[in-house]
């Protein structure tokens, strides 16, 4: 839990430009602690790129980021953020097992060139329990299922005690019943008061946790607001009154949806 009243995240008019061109468009988006935000929108909008962002492994070129308050150039605890990075990203060809992939998520706790203490090996053990893996933490991670390497990375992500965790497409090409039991683990840690920012395709399993839905067309804020109830409902949503949390539209004319096909050639463009 933060200790102050501070956002656990904030962007202000950020910009971002990858290979020359702009990716993000000024996004401004302030996340509570205890939130849980899906961040949803057509391939290429920059879904990744603003999780990225947040954690400081992308450039700016306009804006603040700040996570519990402080300037990202400034921040350093960085045992209170958790990131599970798209599976394709971070699995490919991993020769460690369960317990050293988990492990390797406890390197913000630890001393430099100390050995591993007894209270690391225990937060190990404790983050494969929780995602129902403690009998595989022997196993080749290149040796797990989709699903099952995915929950890995959860593990490796919730190590450190996070306070914030971010999560990228947790749910693509993960069987059903692994999406139910990431669904299962990631209610204990919000009961917990953890804050989640989860990039998702489709909601699945995960839909009854999110409070808020941030839709990103183009790089920009298309929709930010109470939950849709389908991918479709962007614009008739954007219109209803919500007193505690005002949906906030960027206009773009004809907009039906921003996973709409015919929005996602303008995405890229
Ligand atoms: N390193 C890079 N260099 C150049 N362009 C990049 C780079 N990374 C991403 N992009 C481009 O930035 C845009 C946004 O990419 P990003 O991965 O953030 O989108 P996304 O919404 O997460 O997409 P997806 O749903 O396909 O994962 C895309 O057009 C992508 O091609």
């Amino acid at each position: 839990m933060t200790e102050t009243d501070s956002p656990v995240l904030e962007l202000r008019d950020v910009a971002v430009e990858l290979g020359g061109r702009p990716v993000l468009r000024g996004i401004d988006l302030t996340v509570e602690p205890g939130e849980v935000l899906a961040v949803i929108g057509a391939n290429g909008s920059g879904k990744s790129t603003l999780v990225r962002t947040a954690l400081g492994l992308v450039p700016t070129c306009r804006g603040e980021v700040r996570l519990f308050g402080t300037p990202l150039r400034e921040f350093a605890e960085w045992h209170r953020v958790g990131f599970v990075p798209q599976r394709s990203a971070a699995a490919g060809g991993v020769p460690a097992s369960v317990r050293e992939v988990v492990a390797s998520g406890r390197l913000s706790r630890r001393r430099l060139l100390r050995p591993t203490s007894r209270a690391d090996r225990d937060a190990v053990a404790e983050a494969l329990d929780q995602v129902g893996l403690a009998d595989r933490a022997r196993d080749a991670f290149a040796t797990l299922s989709g699903g099952q390497q995915q929950r890995v990375l959860v593990a490796r992500a919730l190590v450190s005690g996070p306070d914030l965790l971010l999560l990228d497409e947790p749910t693509a090409g993960v069987d059903l019943l692994s999406q139910e039991q990431l669904a299962a683990t990631l209610r204990r840690l919000v009961d917990l008061g953890t804050t989640l920012v989860l990039v998702l395709h489709e909601l699945g399993p995960l839909a009854p946790l999110i409070g808020r839905t941030l839709v990103l067309g183009g790089g920009r804020t298309a929709y930010d607001g109470p939950p849709l109830a389908s991918f479709t409902d962007v614009d008739a949503h954007a219109h209803a009154h919500h007193p505690d949390l005002e949906p906030q539209r960027i206009h773009t004319p004809g907009m039906t949806s921003p996973l709409d096909p015919q929005n996602r050639q303008e995405d890229r463009g």
